[in-house]
């Protein structure tokens, strides 16, 4: 490991909140960061990478003496400090109606239980009023897991269920999730001049009158924490949001959140709606501002990100970004930039995501829903922490920070050297020498190259060389026994027996 990324003791904060401490040995703050997920002295780390990555295998969790801190108490019209950022995560309810991505009830309760292990803040876990199950899931998740409260750190999730802006959606939300130790409601009502006339074929001042006696309903009913939102607020009147949010925070509202439900926002767009709601809703600066963005342009990520820069402290999101149409901003990808890029470009925002969590959550939300990740998938993709290609190859044997900005460890990746580093039409030298080196054949240089060129050859026939193979080339040697005895190949593949036929 180059010594660069070991950090010294000193790097360790003070506000943090599970600080790892690696007893005896230098502290690497990529682990730390693991646990903090505050972001560390920025003296300490350049630009080129979000915690320091090093060789794998490094160090182990188990060197790791955790020492942990309370969870900050939950109020929930403030936050803990100006640069926390709430993360309220609606894959049970958002990312649920994503088409094709319906769970169980059984399968709801495990995703919420995961969900508090990856320590979102706020889970939103469904529309009690839709049907006499989903009441029933709601309630279930409201009893079990809104009332596990961790003991060492006092954690506990809110759990939040929506509502349109009708009484009998509030009252089944109220009795679905009153059981919670923090209860939360979410009602909606819709803003924009199309949604208004076309699907409400209500007025302005009925829509304002509608929120408002909603929230005020809500109160009445019991909620402490109520949030009220503006559905399609991307392609809203920005003086008409002003007016039904002041009134919503009149009527009660802890937190209020302006939705690019169609996703039609670009980042500076959405950044500057947020700036000048914050700038002219009176009231505003008494409760929390969240964000609510769509993946149709592909910008849901960015528009989140945009929202935080404007002043927004919590996020709307889903794991693996799964919801309506194109999907929500994805809980992972919003989670890793604020962890990376927070403290440099944003101020020092930050969340209190265990994102050791996320490739298991990530898995458990793909197997359930059915909706799996594409490779390339930023954060959970299969391919995220793996290279082909010479050139990043031998990069990431000579140190990991060459193409690499984040540590698998610090998302629950657990990547071993090889699987991080496969073979095949693109791979160079280096790599080879490197696997077989691990594999217990040393090369010399020739040698090398007489096995690289066969390995080359190879890779015409075949997408992935594995272990097998270059066993193969090594012990064979000539391509006769490489292609097998008749020498023919069928399919493209090749049909000796010590060539494997994983393409
Ligand atoms: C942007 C979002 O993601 S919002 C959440 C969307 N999620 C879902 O729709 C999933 C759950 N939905 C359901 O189970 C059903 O749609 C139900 C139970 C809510 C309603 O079912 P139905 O009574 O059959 O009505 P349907 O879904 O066909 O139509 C929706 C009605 O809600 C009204 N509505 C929509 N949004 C709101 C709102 N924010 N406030 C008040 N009424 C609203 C519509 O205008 C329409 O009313 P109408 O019947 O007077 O025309
Ligand atoms: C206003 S947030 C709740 C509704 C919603 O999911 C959306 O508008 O996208």
């Amino acid at each position: 490991m180059a010594s660069s990324l070991l950090t010294s003791p000193t790097m360790i904060p003070t506000t943090g909140s599970t600080v790892a401490v690696r007893s005896g040995l230098p502290f690497r703050s990529s682990l730390l960061s693991l646990h903090l997920n505050r972001p560390y002295n920025k003296s300490s780390l350049s630009i080129s990478c979000c915690s320091p990555v090093s060789k794998m295998g490094e160090a182990s969790a188990s060197d790791l003496k955790p020492v942990v801190e309370r969870w900050p108490e939950y109020i929930p019209h403030k936050l803990p400090d100006k640069n926390y950022v709430r993360v309220f995560d609606t894959t049970l309810r958002d990312g649920e109606q994503a088409p094709g991505g319906a769970l169980t009830p059984p399968q709801k309760l495990e995703i919420a239980r995961q969900l508090a292990k990856l320590r979102v803040d706020i889970m939103e876990v469904g529309f009690p009023v839709s049907s006499e199950e989903e009441f029933e899931t709601v309630k279930t998740i409201a009893k079990t897991v809104g009332n596990e409260v961790d003991e060492e750190t006092g954690y506990v999730p809110v759990i939040c269920a929506i509502a349109r802006s009708k009484p009998e959606d509030i009252k089944a939300a109220w009795e679905a999730v009153k059981y919670a130790k923090r209860p939360k409601i979410l009602i909606f009502t819709s803003t924009s001049d199309i949604h208004m006339k076309y699907k409400l074929k209500k007025s302005k001042e009925e829509v304002i009158e509608m929120a408002a006696s909603s929230v005020r309903l809500a109160k009445s009913l019991g909620f402490v924490d109520v949030q009220f939102g503006c559905e399609d607020g991307g392609r809203s009147e920005k003086e008409f949001l002003c007016k039904i949010l002041g009134e919503s925070i009149k009527a009660g509202a802890t937190t209020v959140n302006v939705a690019d439900t169609v996703g039609i926002n670009m980042p500076e767009e959405y950044g500057e709606l947020v700036s000048y709601l914050k700038a002219n809703t009176p009231g505003i600066d008494d409760v929390i501002f969240s964000v609510h963005c769509h993946n149709d342009l592909g910008f849901a990520t960015a528009n989140t990100i945009a929202g935080v820069c404007a002043g927004a402290r919590q996020i709307e999101v889903t794991v693996n970004g799964i919801g309506e149409r194109s999907g929500n901003a994805p809980l992972e990808e919003v989670v890793m930039a604020l962890k990376c890029r927070g403290e440099y470009l944003m101020d020092g925002v930050y969340t209190r995501i265990n994102t050791r969590q996320i490739m298991a959550t990530s898995q458990l939300v793909q197997e359930y829903t059915g909706l799996y990740v594409q490779p390339h998938k930023p954060i959970v993709g299969a391919n995220c922490f793996v290279h082909e290609s010479g050139i990043h190859q031998d990069g990431i044997l000579k140190n990991r920070s060459t193409y690499q900005i984040l540590s698998p460890e610090d998302v629950g990746v657990v990547n071993s050297q090889s699987s991080s580093i496969v073979l095949g039409k693109l791979s160079g030298r280096h790599a080879v020498k490197d696997r077989l080196k691990e594999m217990g054949y040393e090369l010399d240089d020739e040698k090398l190259n007489d096995i690289f060129s066969k390995f080359r050859e190879l890779t015409k026939h075949k997408k992935r060389i594995t272990d097998d193979d270059l066993k193969a080339l090594v012990t064979c040697g000539d391509e006769n026994s490489l292609n097998g005895a008749n020498g023919k190949e069928t399919n493209g593949y090749v049909t000796s027996p010590q060539i494997s036929s994983v393409v």
